[in-house]
């Protein structure tokens, strides 16, 4: 049996990390402090190669989050997490009445005024406001007036393009989340994990995500604006992939960036490394024409766009690493293996296949709030795409289906970012060396 847990115990695992946090702050006053205020900055201000200072910070949110848990109990945690459907449907219509912009980031605003403003009534304005204030979404410094904390000044002044964002998931996938439980009722094994899905339920189409999302212009722009915004900086970000990522490998040689859309991570890339070929390829015509029309004349002979469709044959051969960043984790293992299967008649031995997405940990091994986001990433695929995150072991069967030659190498997670970088190497002869079976492999 284990031992009751201690109220000091997690405190002084919060003390103890939050004085190393302190003293980094402390030591360094180029950093700025994180605050409550509106002004104050955006995010942990600690750069992501410093992982002393991450690990603290992690070890402080385990800690409280537990803290916060044993003093709750059991029974009113359950109650707590049974009522979160409010905090998603009050910041719901938060976002679609853009309630965040009707009051000035330095001032304050009336709850009447900002009904006015939304063309609602006063009651039910008031009473969303109230119930986000209890999530830290503006305050009430002065009864009756509306003003901002750090946390609805972002949505006030779309930092960073946050809107985007919230309103791709508050929007487009809360009430399609809401319609988990109906499909696993009506799907008990779904059979075709692309259309018997969440979203498809909840929007009342027979279609894909994206195919339906394409018909919805309003839709289908604000997920291009929230992915821009989560590829710009942060976690998500081609930029601490491209320069947390070893590309020396590579150097002299060709890199393909499979379904690589503008090119936003591959010229990240090329900024990060000296790898002297490196070719974009998609589907979307008109994204592969105006990214070759607008490259930069820095990556000129370096750089180059061409369309390609992932579900046939490779046409670029012999290059040394072909590169699929979140492609992936949209589609179910079977169009996976197609997707790996269809570079076999182009790969030379000791090619690289470099697949950054999500590995979902094993049990136990990483601090829960890290461990929520990966899953968190999951349902999202769950619920809108039908298709799945991955375990390393998944990821590592996936390889082994599509062809025995594929010999799996291993993840890599660059620091201060959520993705990995699955890698696998061509063995032209690996499988046969091995007494592996080569039947029934495409184009070898
Ligand atoms: C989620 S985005 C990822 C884009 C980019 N790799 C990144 O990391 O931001 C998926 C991309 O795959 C492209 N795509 C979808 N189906 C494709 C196919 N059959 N062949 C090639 N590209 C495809 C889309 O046009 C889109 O650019």
């Amino acid at each position: 049996m284990t031992s009751p847990a201690s109220f000091t115990d997690f405190a002084e695992t919060i003390s103890a990390n939050a004085r190393i946090i302190d003293e980094f702050l402390n030591s360094n006053s180029t950093i700025p402090r994180p605050s409550f205020a509106p002004d104050g900055p955006i995010g942990f201000p600690c750069p992501p190669q410093i992982t002393p200072i991450h690990a603290a910070r992690e070890a402080l949110l385990d800690a409280s989050k537990k803290l916060y848990q044993l003093a709750l109990g059991p029974l009113e945690s359950l109650f707590e997490l049974a009522v979160r459907c409010h905090d998603s449907a009050c910041l719901h219509a938060i976002y679609r009445f853009d309630m965040a912009a009707k009051v000035p980031v330095d001032g304050e605003k009336s709850f009447a005024e900002i009904a006015e403003a939304i063309g609602v009534d006063e009651d039910r304005t008031r009473r969303v406001l109230k119930f986000a204030m209890t999530n830290g979404l503006f305050k009430e410094a002065r009864p009756g007036f509306v003003s901002h904390t750090s946390v609805s000044a972002l949505m006030a002044q779309n930092t960073m393009g946050v809107n985007a964002v919230v309103g791709h998931v508050i929007d487009d996938t809360y009430p399609a989340s809401c319609k988990l439980a109906d499909t696993m009722e009506k799907y008990p094994v779904p059979k075709n994990r692309l259309i018997e899905t969440p979203f498809a339920m909840a929007y009342q189409t027979g279609e894909p995500f994206f195919d339906y999302m394409k018909k919805h212009p309003h839709r289908i722009n604000r997920f291009q604006e929230a992915m821009r915004a989560i590829n710009n900086s942060g976690p998500y970000s081609g930029e601490t992939l491209a320069q947390g990522y070893d590309w020396s490998p590579f150097e002299s040689g060709t890199l393909v960036d499979v379904g690589g859309s503008s090119g936003h991570t591959a010229l990240k890339i090329a900024d990060a490394s000296s790898i002297s070929n490196i070719i974009v390829q998609d589907i979307n015509v008109k994204e592969v024409k105006n990214a070759q029309k607008g490259l930069e004349k820095k990556y000129e002979g370096r750089v180059r766009f061409m369309e390609h469709d992932f579900f046939k044959p490779q046409p670029v051969k012999d290059a040394d690493a072909y590169f699929f960043r979140l492609i992936f984790h949209d589609w179910p293992d079977q169009e996976c293996i197609e997707i790996l299967r269809n570079l076999v008649p182009a790969l030379k031995s000791g090619a690289s296949i470099l697949i950054c997405d999500s590995v979902l940990p094993e049990p136990n091994t990483v601090p829960n709030r890290l461990e929520k986001e990966a899953r968190i990433c999951d349902l999202h695929m769950l619920s809108l795409i039908g298709s799945t995150e991955r375990e390393i072991g998944a990821w590592q069967s996936l390889f082994a289906a599509a062809d025995p030659r594929f010999k799996f190498i291993g993840a890599k997670q660059p620091s201060g970012s959520v993705l990995s970088v699955v890698e696998a190497k061509w063995e032209a002869n690996g499988a046969l060396a091995n007494g592996g079976d080569t039947n029934g492999v495409n184009g070898s």
